[in-house]
């Protein structure tokens, strides 16, 4: 958006901050006959009745409405109140960060406005909130995208500061949802954003008014500018990290914002420096990876081509048929790259898996927990035409991702999908392949930087049930693989109890399966010494991932 312009309800915008997107309206900078020429879109004028409603659960009240612009002034119908003072991008930020609290949407880092749901969030911040945001700008969704990965990110060290700055702890411990995540973005946007001071107090102070009460705003205001303060004085309470391992642990917990239980876990299993830089990586911004789809005929100079036409910058991959891209997702989106099938999003590590299935054309391959198709996509496309996959998921809507991305990718000749839970799947058919794959559920623990909310999602109990059904899965998948064939297990975990250590144990249960080293089938520096492949977050900054490759004795 240019510094000054009019936006989609007919009113001249100020210049944004260098840090905001904020929105100020100037009523006067525009003659009412210009106002008048542009109607104002449906978003806008549905709100018409919005003033009336009630305030859904996690909002105290309706919220104030008393710096709304009358749009009466602005030739727009007579009743119709647009609140467009406060930021729209806080607006839908703070939404979502409520929504996700409450388990009902994801941290999506991949932008959504391609397939409209930034729309629907409009919708759902004007029904919550009660006032009305034109449609978001590119601009705007990246920054909801900032804010609400980054502040669930460090949520445990923002409540850590924010309850330390507030009169008693009492005070923290009953703060209504709403206060307190716009408490959370201010606090994000001063500490980690640098958003000027200025900026980031008034316009949350402005969010907290309007969403809530004056009130509100006067708390915001007070515990925001004791944070700059104590920025700028360079005296921001932090633990310390002292004391017994547990104590150290809850210490580095509230520093790195992760839990307890992970950071003891990483300790223990990958020493403390080790622990530190993975809670690093998993704070960062997390880069993309894009495949391209070579069954279509593309190459990876062509998709090279269009990020270049799109000024989209690009590292290359240790693997043909991927690039890297930090920023850009947008224009992606936006270009059709994914819609056309020209491209799919993709990690490496979830690549290398592939290539220790080294898929051979002609040959018959079974993905037990294919969806939502990644693997199975990118191993049809190395069948080149010749062989077959069946796509087996025990969820159903996930398996008709799968099959509408076969589809668009031109790959649904060679994919038949299978709806069925594995473990009675495995029971009842007599057919045996030539190749298994099991990319088994997991914690996804080496995930965290592209799920920002996944760490707060799992719990250490989740891991125990996660390896039980892990080793049934893996006992169902040996039965499906003919003499001689191969089951490949992976995870997109980096925890060795889901990793090496199952498959330690299911060698003990199953003598007719050897461990095949992945010496050759992917680059060295990702084999381990026992001959698994591994992918490490902090040694080849991609997504962690392990696969082991398993033989089937010929009788
Ligand atoms: C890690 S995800 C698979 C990701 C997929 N391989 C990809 O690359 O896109 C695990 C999948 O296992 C499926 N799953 C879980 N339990 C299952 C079971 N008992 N039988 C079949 N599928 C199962 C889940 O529905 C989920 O889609």
């Amino acid at each position: 958006m240019s510094l000054r312009t009019q936006c989609a309800c007919s009113c001249m915008l100020q210049p944004y901050s260098a840090s905001s997107s904020s929105i100020t309206l100037s009523m006067r900078a525009t003659p009412t006959h210009q106002r008048r020429a542009r109607p104002p879109p449906p978003s806008c004028l549905a709100t018409r009745h919005l003033r009336r409603r009630r305030a859904p659960a996690g909002i105290n009240r309706v919220p104030n409405l008393g710096s709304a612009v009358s749009t009466k002034k602005a030739g727009m119908s007579k009743d119709t109140f647009i609140n467009l003072d406060v930021s729209h991008h806080r607006a839908v930020a703070v939404v979502r960060l409520l929504r996700i609290e409450k388990g009902k949407a994801f941290v999506d880092l991949l932008n959504e406005k391609a397939n409209d749901s930034g729309d629907k969030e409009i919708g759902y911040v004007q029904r919550t909130l009660g006032f009305s945001t034109r449609y978001l700008e590119d601009r705007d969704i990246r920054l909801v995208t900032v804010i609400v990965a980054g502040t669930v990110r460090w949520k445990r060290y923002l409540d850590y500061l924010i309850m330390s700055l507030c009169s008693e702890e009492k005070v923290f411990r009953e703060m209504e949802p709403l206060l307190l995540q716009i408490l959370r973005i201010g606090f994000f946007e001063i500490l980690k954003l640098d958003v000027p001071a200025y900026a980031a107090v008034d316009e949350n102070v402005r969010l907290a008014k309007v969403a809530l009460r004056p009130g509100a705003g006067n708390m915001v205001n007070a515990i925001l500018r004791k944070l700059v303060l104590l920025k700028e004085t360079d005296s921001l309470p932090l633990p310390k990290i002292e004391g017994d391992d547990r104590a150290q642990a809850r210490a580095l917990s509230i520093i790195y914002s992760h839990p307890v239980w992970m950071v003891r876990r990483w300790i223990r299993f990958h020493g403390k420096d080790e622990a530190l830089r993975l809670m690093n990586w998993n704070n960062s911004d997390p880069h993309f990876s894009l495949r391209v789809n070579t069954s279509k005929g593309y190459t990876r100079a062509d998709l090279v081509k269009r990020l270049e036409s799109l000024q989209v910058h690009y590292e290359e991959s240790i693997m043909d048929e991927f690039v890297r891209i930090r920023e850009g997702m947008q224009q992606v989106l936006k270009a059709g790259l994914l819609k056309d099938g020209i491209c799919a999003v993709q990690d490496e590590s979830a690549g290398l898996v592939v290539s220790v299935v080294d898929p051979q054309p002609g040959e018959t391959i079974v993905d037990c927990c294919a969806a939502p198709g990644g693997k199975t996509l990118f191993m049809a496309s190395r069948l080149s035409g010749e062989g077959k996959i069946w796509a087996l998921d025990i969820n159903k809507g996930r398996l008709r991702i799968l099959m509408d991305a076969a589809k668009l990718h031109g790959l649904d000749d060679m994919i038949t999908d299978i709806h069925a839970d594995l473990r009675l799947y495995a029971k009842e058919t007599t057919v045996k392949y030539d190749k298994v794959l099991l990319d088994a559920p997991c914690s996804g623990l080496g995930v965290l930087s592209k799920r920002a909310d996944l760490r707060w999602n799992r719990q250490f109990e989740n891991l125990e049930e996660l390896m039980c059904l892990q080793d049934e899965l893996l006992d169902s998948a040996s039965m499906l693989v003919k003499p001689g064939g191969i089951l490949i297990y992976s995870t997109c975990s980096i925890d060795p109890e889901e990793n090496e250590e199952r498959i330690t144990a299911f060698v003990q249960r199953h003598p007719e399966f050897a461990l095949q080293s992945v010496c050759g089938y992917v680059p060295r520096e990702f084999i381990t010494d026992e001959g698994f492949y591994s992918s490490n977050p902090t040694k080849h900054s991609m997504d962690g991932a392990f696969a082991a490759r398993l033989v089937r004795s010929t009788h």
